[in-house]
């Protein structure tokens, strides 16, 4: 895999990991750190449904377990790990604590990839000292290019979480942040991708309303998604000064942008992220009773 774009060390650790719950989220981030030269043989996953578990040992050549068949799957993932990813529904994240809690050693450092759910609530749902580590990260980890942001638990050393950092920073670009920002980071970082899919979709029914053919209007459409987050790459790349070098004085971009500035699409989108991050918060509140 190309190198990402990213300014943290990256894990040359044999760290053991699990991922349990092992779905689209858990399952980016395995295969981020698969991408980026960890063994699989250092990975154990779990999901629910034994096709799923076997489609995914035959995809990565990590081990993967099924909860329908062995309901100690978590327990026995979490036994052997170092550090141990936990990617349910927020949901179902203090229940997993309390399962794998007595399976953990003292040393071994839990990772949620959950929204919503604080340190506090895992903290509580673990045995007293654990290590945590929260993380918002999102799935374009998956090729290498994903954004995260962590925080770490109130047990949880520098060497913990720099150890964390230097897993997801083989994929992604890392940030730690103080946990009172992780709902933003989701509503920006989190959530952002299916912004820019969302984008893409509408781009090609735009295309389609002009009269292209569907197939078409979808590829020119993804291909320039792509291609426009491909330029952002580039060292000192600035949107701002991108965007200003597509559109000529007097053209047709230019039209384009008015309209949207005319309809407030900057404040459409600024709207959107606050929805998410309150939702964040509801969910907290929920999970918290
Ligand atoms: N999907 C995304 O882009 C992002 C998701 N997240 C967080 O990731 C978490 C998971 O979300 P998704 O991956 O979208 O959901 P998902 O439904 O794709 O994945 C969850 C997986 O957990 C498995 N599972 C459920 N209960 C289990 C248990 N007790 N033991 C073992 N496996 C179990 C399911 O079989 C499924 O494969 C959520 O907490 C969400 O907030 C965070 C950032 C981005
Ligand atoms: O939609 C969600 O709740 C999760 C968190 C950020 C992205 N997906």
């Amino acid at each position: 895999m190309e190198k990402p774009h990213t300014d943290y060390p990256v894990d040359t650790s044999p760290h053991r990991l699990a991922f349990l719950g092992a779905g689209s989220m858990n399952g980016a981030i395995l295969r981020g750190i698969l991408g980026s030269g960890v063994e699989p043989s250092r990975i154990t996953a779990t999901v629910r449904g034994t096709e799923k578990a076997r489609d995914l040992a035959a995809d990565t050549g990590v081990v993967a377990l099924a909860t329908s068949v062995d309901a100690d799957a978590n327990i026995d993932a979490a036994m052997g790990a170092d550090i141990v990813f936990l990617g349910v529904k927020p949901v179902g994240i203090q229940e997993l604590c309390r399962e794998i809690a007595g399976a953990l050693r003292p040393g071994t450092v839990v990772v949620s990839v959950a929204a919503a759910v604080t340190i506090d609530m895992i903290e509580r749902s673990l045995a007293p000292g654990q290590p945590v580590v929260r993380s918002m990260p999102n799935t374009p980890l998956t090729v290498g290019r994903g954004a995260v942001g962590l925080s770490g638990g109130t047990h949880a050393t520098d060497a913990q979480v720099d150890a964390v950092a230097a897993l997801f920073a083989g994929s992604g670009l890392v940030r730690v942040v103080p946990e009172a920002q992780l709902d933003a980071v989701s509503a920006v970082s989190g959530s952002g991708p299916a912004y820019a899919f969302y984008l893409a979709e509408a781009m090609a029914r735009a295309g389609e309303e002009l009269g292209l053919e569907p197939t078409l209007a979808r590829d020119l459409a993804r291909a320039t998604v792509a291609g426009a987050g491909r330029m952002l790459e580039e060292p000192g790349a600035e949107p701002s000064a991108l965007r200003r070098a597509v559109t000529s004085p007097n053209g047709t971009t230019e039209r384009a942008i008015a309209t949207f500035d005319a309809e407030g699409v900057p404040d459409i989108i600024a709207r959107a992220a606050r929805a998410a991050a309150d939702r964040a918060a509801e969910i907290s509140r929920e999970l918290a009773g």
